[in-house]
């Protein structure tokens, strides 16, 4: 049976996104993100779990910045999970007397309408995750007064449900991943996604264009692009790319081949299916027997065979 690390305690929606991914897995609850990839790095897990957008807010920061810096791992499956939020509070708690929110960044942001027209006079606080966040407000003299978390978050500690599906809107979705140590890929299905992370070499005027020209000379359509700093100063950027499509398909090979001549770092970080199942739409002579076709003229050519 596999070991899955995730982000923890019980009762995240990291947790409803793991079950739903791998229902017979055996399941290792860390309290952050950092330490659910570690412990993937460390062998002490086979692969973790964990948020890496939303619809709403994009990019959870501490994983993209994860998959950046830390030991190299891959990304083998991905699951889109629509989230509900309860407002969770001790037994003798009203509306009125919450002073104090506890929950996850995430979850602050895809509230943000209900706490400004509700709760505008308490104090946000961000927690580990959401589950952590009703763990801590169930304990006899938590300093906060409520939780935000799933329901089942609420049932697991014992709280109760003052108020469900307090989100701004209810067709935020979250993505999460899978992740393992470096091995052999997912194969291509057709339905493919790839995520890369992208250093410069150096920054000069049309930099990000430089990187876009290989993706849309391939007609490598992009799902995600996102600026994120390097740490070395104001204006240090690097970037986050998920691709539609498969390294194993000649167009996205090609692509991060052309980034990896031109860039200072390429990380692969995986392709895996899409958790959408939607097929890319192809231009013309960018299919794999178009690139095989033109590596064979080429041959041809250079041989002197006109
Ligand atoms: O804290 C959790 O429960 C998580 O799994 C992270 C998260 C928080 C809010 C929305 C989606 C994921």
């Amino acid at each position: 049976m596999s070991r899955i690390a995730y982000l923890g305690p019980e009762g995240t929606f990291t947790e409803e996104a793991l079950r739903l991914l791998e229902p017979g897995a055996e399941r290792l609850p860390s309290a952050t993100v950092t330490a659910a990839l570690n412990a993937v790095r460390s062998g002490e897990a086979d692969a973790a779990v964990v948020p890496l957008e939303n619809s709403l807010e994009g990019g959870i920061t501490t994983t993209l910045d994860e998959f950046a810096w830390g030991e190299p791992l891959l990304i083998t499956a991905e699951l889109l999970l629509p989230v509900r939020f309860s407002l969770l509070v001790r037994p003798d708690t009203g509306l009125a007397h919450i002073k104090r929110v506890y929950t996850h960044p995430a979850a602050i942001t895809q509230c943000r309408g209900f706490l400004n027209r509700e709760l505008a006079d308490a104090v946000v606080v961000s927690a580990p995750s959401t589950a952590a966040a009703a763990q801590e407000v169930s304990l006899p003299g938590s300093p906060y007064d409520a939780a935000i978390a799933a329901r089942i978050a609420g049932e697991h500690y014992g709280l109760v449900e003052l108020l469900d599906d307090i989100g701004d809107r209810s067709d935020t979705v979250t993505r999460f991943v899978r992740v393992t140590r470096p091995g052999p890929l997912p194969e291509p299905t057709g339905s493919d996604r790839t995520t890369l992370v992208v250093f410069l070499a150096d920054d000069h005027p049309g930099a990000l264009l430089e990187m876009l020209t290989e993706f849309s000379v391939r007609g490598v359509n992009l799902s995600r692009i996102e600026s994120r700093p390097t740490g070395q100063g104001i204006g240090r950027y690097f970037f986050h790319f998920d691709l539609e499509g498969h390294v194993a398909d000649a167009r996205v090979g090609e692509a991060i081949a052309g980034l990896h001549r031109i860039c200072g770092e390429v990380r692969f970080l995986g392709s895996y299916p899409r958790a959408d199942g939607m097929a890319p739409s192809i231009k013309r002579g960018m299919a794999d027997p178009d690139f095989a076709g033109a590596q064979e003229w080429l041959t041809r050519i250079r041989a002197g065979r006109v």
